[in-house]
């Protein structure tokens, strides 16, 4: 019951969203339970006045009454059924649209803690399971009208045998109660394996080059056995618990009919008005009872069972952004002047572990700006800080004067484009892709965009030229015909500033004219700050700045660098000389 009032409460929402149909349902259900078990009520009739008392009418009556109730059964359990579909699938789908709305509200900083299969098994086995358990909860409810009508038959025909025979009744609470709680926990492990399991599979997916490059598949396949073996062991503790719990109620059931064959058979012999009829009706209302008590159990421990998968769906719906929009947010609309970072310290852990310490940066609009350094610098948390996809721990970033965080965020996302390095495409046309830029651009403002980007030229060359779907159903693209339709899609934005994460992966050198053109015209006119790995970008930006552990430790133009003969110069003699 506890569980119950959890999953109402959790639900509560959308549960109130489904009100009138519930109700009726609800209504519905019982009805069903009622039909269902009401053709006992007739038995006494039937052998009583028709068979005992050779009377065709009252057997004639009984029949048809039977049949009669039978339609209506039949058609109300066709109509609770759709009318619990529509409820539970509803549910569902609200569950998981809001579900989506609240992952794509948080910060980056889940995304880089949670597992990628982790959360996918949020949405569909989970999010599933409440589906199911909401239908159980409708089966449940016909069950126990059922089992109760049933009862009071038993109790109405000859309540001193019923009651003889139900004392068993607290016997079957306390396995039920028993069996509940290791159910759940089964469950829960069962649930949290499956989550390991898909971890893996999409790490599998996603890395397997890695995995044929360092020839580790049979590591992984151990490992993949591991938790397979890890997620039977879990699922067959469930089978066991269910087996136990049903296999003793089974033979509880058999238990009681014998004994009320027993008492009855003894009432009918001795008279005392107890007739054929009436033994034949408690025996049949009660071994009827049994079919809806015994589904009654399986669907509550079903319930126990996935009742976590509730738990799994609120943890993400109670998760709340940290980075969000402060009062009365100003909008950002044209970058008119600069960008200042003052006295920036930045710790992704909210602790003393800062990765960038007190940075000191201004930036006029249209400068380009170039951040070297060794890897782990903070380069790229630097070019994260501006878009606010993590806030500063101490310090400000200041736009035209106004601090990142006193604007509203999609005003300011919007105005900063950011290629990064690493280019996604989304499956779908390369149209498609790259209007993802400008979801209002026309199909020749596209077709500009990708000509700017040196891309249009392979685009028509494509079996679809714009309309050729990328990825796993079309085309696979090469590293630098992605990055320029990255480019394309950055063009089509127009960001007044822009984010460039140049990629470290070298091209040839064909390629990396055409990308270095394409983005050069990107650039045009913009204020950049590019994480630089390339020659010509460092040596004609406004303004390099080197980092090394978090710390500025040398900014100037490259002449001015090499001149000074400190970090950049070997950097660069390092890096970039050839
Ligand atoms: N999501 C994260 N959570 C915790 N620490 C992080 C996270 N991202 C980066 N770091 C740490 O912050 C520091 C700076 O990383 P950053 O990615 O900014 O360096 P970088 O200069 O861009 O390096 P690279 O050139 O290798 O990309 C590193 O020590 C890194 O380990």
């Amino acid at each position: 019951m506890n569980e119950l009032k959890k999953l109402y409460l959790q639900l509560n929402k959308y549960i109130k969203r489904y009100g009138v149909l519930i109700g009726v349902n609800f209504l519905m259900t019982i009805l069903a339970g009622v039909t269902a078990a009401a053709p006992l009520a007739l038995v006494n009739r039937l052998f009583d006045k028709g068979i005992s008392g050779g009377s065709e009418k009252d057997i004639l009556y009984a029949a048809c009454s039977m049949i009669g109730l039978a339609v209506m059964g039949g058609f109300l359990i066709y109509l609770s059924t759709i009318f619990s579909g529509r409820i539970s699938t509803g549910i569902y789908r609200d569950v998981i649209n809001d579900m989506y709305v609240k992952i794509q509200s948080l910060d980056l900083k889940f995304f880089t803690e949670i597992k990628v299969g982790e959360l996918m098994v949020r949405f569909t086995n989970d999010a599933q399971n409440i589906n199911t358990m909401i239908l159980n909860l409708f089966n449940l409810l016909s069950y126990v009208v059922q089992a109760v009508v049933l009862f009071s038959i038993a109790m109405y025909t000859d309540w001193k045998l019923t009651l003889s025979i139900v004392v068993i009744t607290p016997i079957l609470i306390q396995i039920v109660k028993k069996y509940a709680k290791k159910l759940k926990k089964a469950g829960k492990d069962r649930q949290e394996a499956t989550g390991d399991l898909n971890s893996t599979l999409q790490e599998t997916i996603s890395g397997i080059k890695v995995i044929k490059a360092f020839a580790t598949e049979s590591y992984e396949k151990s490992k993949f056995k591991n938790l397979t073996n890890k997620l039977r062991v879990h699922s067959m503790n469930s089978i066991r618990y269910d087996a136990k719990s049903n296999s003793i109620t089974e033979g509880l059931n058999y238990i009681i009919v014998a004994l009320l064959l027993m008492f009855g058979g003894y009432r009918v012999i001795r008279g005392h008005g107890f007739t054929t009829g009436h033994f034949i009706t408690v025996i049949g209302a009660i071994s009827a009872m049994y079919t809806p008590a015994k589904r009654s159990v399986g669907t509550i421990n079903n319930i126990n069972n996935n009742s976590s998968a509730i738990e799994r769906v609120f943890e993400i719906m109670k998760l709340e952004p940290e980075i969000i929009n402060g009062e009365n947010p100003v909008k950002f609309d044209t970058f008119k002047r600069d960008i200042e970072l003052s006295n920036v310290f930045f710790s992704y852990n909210d602790d003393e572990d800062y990765v960038l310490k007190d940075i000191n940066l201004y930036v006029k609009k249209g400068e380009t700006v170039a951040l070297v350094g060794n890897s782990g610098g903070g380069k790229t948390t630097i070019a994260n800080l501006i878009p606010r996809f993590y806030d500063v721990s101490k310090g400000s970033i200041k736009v035209d004067g106004i601090d990142v965080r006193d604007y509203e965020i999609k005003s300011l996302r919007r105005n900063i484009g950011i290629v990064p390095q690493e280019t996604f495409l989304f499956g779908g046309s390369i149209k498609e892709n790259i209007r993802y830029g400008n979801r209002h651009a026309t199909d020749d403002e596209i077709i500009r965009a990708a000509k700017m980007a040196n891309a249009h030229e392979f685009i028509v060359k494509l079996s679809d030229s714009y309309e050729t779907e990328i990825g796993e159903r079309g085309v696979l693209l090469s590293g630098g015909q992605k990055q320029r339709i990255a480019i394309a899609r950055a063009i089509l934005e127009n960001p007044q500033i822009l984010i460039l994460d140049e990629a470290t992966s070298a091209l040839d050198n064909e390629s990396e004219k055409l990308v270095q053109e394409a983005l050069e015209k990107l650039m045009l006119e913009k204020t950049t700050f590019i994480i630089a790995h390339r020659l010509s970008t460092v040596i004609n930006s406004d303004k390099i700045v080197v980092l090394q552990k978090g710390e500025i430790k040398e900014m100037g133009t490259h002449h001015e660098l090499i001149a000074k003969n400190g970090i950049y110069k070997s950097l660069y003699e390092r890096n970039f000389e050839d």
